[in-house]
């Protein structure tokens, strides 16, 4: 070969810098796109050998070196696989790879600061120049009587090509560090970004630092001894899969005892089959946790994981584990690996993976994934929705699955799973669908039902007499008034969903409830709101109350009736809203069973929500009133205190007892404000000092 001094094949001036500019925001990107090249030319060989093109020596070992040499700042990325020609190295890396580079710029020049590209791949050998002033090849190819090749640039659009002297079959990049870069150079960075995206590259990477001190002589003369004498000193060797071929990597010392043996000599810093490139089945529970553990730093066991395997229409493997979870919402936070053909290449990536999977913790690898393009392009590819759909689809599976086989399990995962359930059923209607069947509520008795089986047992629990007040109960709603018979009114009749949202609060209610056989939901977590109502819209044939809404005829003496009560009510109103000087109080007062109730709040669920909501939106200040009624007092006119208060109107105690009464329904509804806190302490004193007199 002739010496060789050319200009790259480019149009743009200098493609340096823009490249530069470009991967800036992960400058360490290069290791991967070095390391996988080399990868790809052992992957090449590897087929050539297979289809018999090419006989390797019996001890070839195929693998990638990368040396760090913190002195000289240099990188070098040795790999034996295919190497180059000197007609390739012209082809592959003075032509297409600019012309590549060139597409790409083109592509992405006036979109790249607004948009993030999520491969980089295409620009792959070139990003060295984002660290390095210089970079050279020496290669020699696996063809019969290959020269080798030496290439080198300084990160113009200048290279020059020579004769080289590599005699092994492979190829070696050297980088000579910028300045700026040089931390690239030190042995635990440059670990740490390999870490980052080659932990699972399907070639054994071997790290080295030249620099570092040789092993001290005494341990080797050591080792040599006992190899000397026979003693059975490490000798596990891992194969190309990855797998332990000789010992079994424990050795008995004298006293019998089982200790751990270190493989001897260098070892590769990655793991070439990662657990989701092995077929499920040959999985054990504990490598399952154990990948866990090693990949998400998680020591916390996970609930359980689903292992994806599919090679048709699209390759994807992958595992997803459900973390166990912090009980509020707000700290969820997952992470999914995104891997191409094992290679690293980013976190989260929501374009491809449902945004409510980003809750779970796992590693999904899709070599068909589309990577050089920009992120936006990626949520428009029909194909990408597919692979979105497809892992959607399949915890849906899982999750049905288990409901049905093991649902025993399924309860037992269920507090920490549904926040994370209800969150897909919140943003994606597809897994909503698969899932409506297999939502279940933990009851007032601590049973997780389904929205069916609450209401069959609702409605088998009560008398004939009992389903008749139900029916009575059931609300009359207007048909959604978006069409152009929004007039026509249509009775609907819904299914009542009682419901908890704090148990200590709602004790007063959840009491009533018990007593009358009357079962509830409990839904404390703060996703249950918006999923309740999601519910209600889409299921239509249920209504959610909750517990403290409303006083059901169920807890009313049988046969009374509210006009009885009329005059009870009228002055009982009168004389609350004068003494609490409160003009617009409600008050309602009926015959409850128990009669050691005296008094109660009633909220209607559409204040209460738009209450709620207020809060969310921090709509302070706005009167909740104006969209409809506030609370109402209830009280209980079988109650003797009630009854005082009505028989003895002008006794001085009165307005002491309509406060505390009121207070006390307040209390067991929501916690007093300050000023009220206040007032019901020191009146409860007073009401005491007056006993002890
Ligand atoms: N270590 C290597 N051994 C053999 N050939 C190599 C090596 N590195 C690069 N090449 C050749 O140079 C070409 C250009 O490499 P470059 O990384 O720029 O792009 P690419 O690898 O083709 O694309 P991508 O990075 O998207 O995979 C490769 O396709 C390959 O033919």
């Amino acid at each position: 070969m002739m010496n060789e001094h050319g200009s790259l094949s480019i149009n743009s001036e200098n493609i340096f810098p823009i490249i530069k500019k470009w991967l800036y925001s992960d400058h360490d990107i290069f290791f991967r796109e070095i390391i996988s090249n080399g990868s790809d030319a052992i992957t090449k060989l590897k087929k050539l050998e297979l289809m018999g093109e090419v006989s390797l020596p019996e001890d070839n070992k195929y693998k990638i070196e990368v040396i760090v040499n913190p002195e000289e700042k240099t990188l070098k990325f040795i790999d034996n696989g295919i190497g180059m020609t000197a007609d390739e190295v012209k082809e592959y890396i003075n032509q297409i790879a600019f012309s590549g580079a060139t597409d790409f710029l083109n592509k992405y020049k006036d979109k790249a600061n607004e948009e993030q590209i999520i491969g980089h791949f295409g620009l792959g050998f070139y990003s060295a120049f984002m660290v390095a002033g210089k970079v050279t090849i020496d290669t020699l190819s696996w063809q019969e009587g290959a020269d080798s090749v030496h290439w080198e640039s300084e990160g113009g659009t200048e290279f020059a090509m020579e004769p080289g002297d590599r005699e092994e079959r492979g190829t070696e990049i050297t980088l000579f560090l910028n300045e700026d870069s040089y931390e690239f150079s030190n042995e635990y960075r440059a670990k740490e970004v390999i870490e980052k995206y080659c932990s699972f590259m399907p070639v054994e990477i071997f790290f080295k630092n030249a620099n570092a001190k040789e092993e001290p002589q005494e341990d080797l003369e050591e080792d040599l001894d006992k190899e000397e004498s026979g003693d059975d000193i490490i000798d596990a060797a891992v194969d190309e899969d990855g797998n332990v071929t000789e010992g079994d990597g424990a050795e008995e010392t004298e006293d019998g005892v089982q200790e751990e043996k270190k493989p001897k000599g260098p070892q590769p810093i990655n793991n070439t089959t990662p657990l989701w490139t092995k077929h499920p089945n040959d999985v054990t529970e504990e490598e399952y946790k154990e990948f866990y553990r090693n990949v998400f730093h998680d020591y916390k066991e996970p609930l359980f994981w689903i292992h994806l395997n599919m090679d048709y229409p699209f390759n994807l493997k992958g595992i997803l584990y459900f973390p166990k979870l912090n009980t509020e919402y707000d700290t969820l936070e997952g992470t999914i690996k995104l891997y191409s053909n094992q290679v690293f290449i980013a976190d989260n990536i929501k374009e491809v993976i449902p945004e409510f999977l980003m809750l779970l913790k796992g590693a999904i690898d899709c070599p068909d994934l589309p990577l050089n393009v920009s992120r936006s392009a990626l949520q428009n590819d029909g194909f990408v929705k597919k692979i979105s759909e497809y892992i959607s689809k399949k915890v849906a599976d899982k999750l049905s699955g288990m409901y049905k086989v093991e649902r025993e399990s399924y309860e037992k995962f269920w507090d920490d799973i549904s926040p994370f359930i209800k969150f897909g059923c919140l943003k994606d209607d597809k897994f909503r669908e698969k899932m409506k069947e297999y939502i279940i509520f933990k009851n007032l008795e601590g049973k997780y039902v389904t929205l069916p089986e609450y209401v069959k047992a609702a409605k088998g629990e009560t008398s004939e007499e009992k389903a008749e007040e139900t029916k009575a109960e059931e609300t009359k709603v207007e048909e959604n008034a978006s069409s152009d018979e929004a007039s026509e009114k249509k009775e609907e009749k819904k299914d009542i969903v009682y419901y908890v949202t704090n148990e200590q609060q709602q004790s007063q209610y959840i009491n009533l409830f018990k007593q009358e056989g009357i079962d509830a939901l409990i839904l404390t977590h703060n996703i249950d709101q918006p999923f309740i109502t999601q519910l209600e819209q889409s299921e239509d044939s249920y209504k959610f109350q909750r517990i403290d809404a409303d006083i059901t005829d169920s807890f009313q003496e049988d046969g009374h009736s509210e006009e009885a009560l009329k005059e009870e009510t009228d002055e009982l109103t009168e004389l609350f809203r004068k003494t609490l000087n409160k003009e617009k109080l409600e008050v309602k007062v009926l015959k409850l069973k128990n009669e050691k109730v005296s008094s109660m709040i009633t909220l209607s669920e559409e204040s209460r929500r738009m209450q709620d909501m207020m809060k969310m939106y921090n709509m302070y200040g706005m009167d909740p009133n104006m969209f409809g009624s506030s609370e109402t007092l209830v009280l209980n006119a079988n109650n003797k205190l009630v009854q005082y208060i009505f028989e003895q109107k002008d006794s001085q105690y009165v307005p002491l007892f309509c406060s505390q009464l009121y207070d006390l329904a307040l209390l067991s509804h929501k916690p007093l404000e300050a000023d009220a806190m206040t007032n019901f302490i020191s009146r409860s004193n007073e009401i005491m000092e007056i006993l002890a007199k």
